[in-house]
């Protein structure tokens, strides 16, 4: 049986360790590092997820400004929130909750954010800084999934990776920071010919498609290490009760592989984890303050 890759653990370590480093940045500083996020509508899965990001990061001795906003705001309106905190000193990462209602433009709204600020790492700007492997923000999914690939295999030099999905959000950024730890990388995608033979080659499989428990088991190499990305919502046994799955048929997929995150518990608490160090990391640079990024 696979071993658990447990998340939520590692959560919780990083989130310890960035707690004591907010709270030297706050004296040498004489401010503590702030994060606004911004949410536009009532999706109730967006309010929980940014309950849980505010909690954590005041949590972690930050500072979080909360904007809600309702859901027929204009872009001009959304605008001028965003050009407002690009320019606040209070605030050093800025995250607006994704997707947006369909009247707002994804692209104008991320391209408004000073990159500097874009603790998602979602801004053309950091695309290009990763992409050439200059210093900038990561997404916090992607770089999640790399802190726990590091933590179980050590180097990553030379082992075949497969991506399974291409989302700006995920799947392409993943593909750069495996290509940055020498892994020797493929993204396969839903027009990908026989996606099982070119997962079984794979030492590394992340699976972020948004189909729920299509990775099967039986396309594993024996002893891979799997990390799944996947957040599905689907019918429990009991009616009209819900389930949480991954991208992966996680009971036929633990029998193959080597480790495995389980969903919930993997990458989901990573992800939050590594927003709260993208902002530490954000106030640093912003103030002029040296953190050692290694410690986190
Ligand atoms: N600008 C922007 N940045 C984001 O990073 C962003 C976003 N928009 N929009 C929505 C997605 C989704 N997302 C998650 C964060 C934490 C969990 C998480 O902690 N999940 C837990 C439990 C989930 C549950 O019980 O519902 C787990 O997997 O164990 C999941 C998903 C961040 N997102
Ligand atoms: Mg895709």
């Amino acid at each position: 049986m696979a071993e658990v890759i447990d998340g939520k653990a590692f959560a919780e370590g990083l989130r310890e360790r960035i707690a004591v480093a907010s709270t030297a940045f706050t004296a040498a500083a004489g401010r503590p590092a702030g994060l606004a996020v911004v949410l536009v509508g009532e999706d109730p899965a967006s309010q929980v997820y940014v309950r849980n990001k505010g909690k954590q990061t005041v949590a972690c001795g930050m500072a979080s400004f909360e904007h809600k906003l309702p859901a027929d705001t204009t872009e001009a309106d959304l605008l001028a929130l965003i050009a407002q905190l690009n320019t606040d000193p209070a605030v050093d990462g800025i995250l607006v909750q994704l997707p947006l209602p369909a009247h707002l433009n994804e692209q104008t709204v991320i391209a408004a954010i000073n990159p500097d600020k874009d603790v998602d790492g979602f801004h053309v700007v950091n695309v290009g800084r990763l992409a050439t492997g200059m210093p900038g923000f990561v997404p916090c999914t992607p770089l999640g999934c790399v802190m726990l690939l590091r933590d179980r295999l050590g180097s990553l030099a030379g082992m075949e990776a497969v991506v399974i999905g291409r989302s700006n959000i995920v799947g392409k950024p993943m593909a750069q920071l495996l290509l940055a730890e020498s892994c020797t990388v493929t993204v396969a995608h839903s027009r990908t010919h026989d996606l099982p033979a070119v997962v079984s080659r794979a030492d590394i499989v992340v699976a972020a498609v948004g189909r729920p428990e299509m990775v099967k088991g039986a396309w594993l190499k024996p002893g891979a290490t799997v990390i799944d990305v996947g957040i599905n919502r689907v019918p429990a046994a009991e009616p009209g009760k819900t389930r949480l799955v991954g991208d992966v048929d996680y009971a036929s997929a633990s029998t193959v592989a080597g480790a495995i995150t389980p969903v919930p518990g993997g990458v989901g608490p990573m992800t939050i984890a590594v927003l709260l160090r993208n902002t530490l990391v954000a106030a640093h640079r912003n103030a002029g303050v040296v953190l050692d990024e290694s410690a986190l």
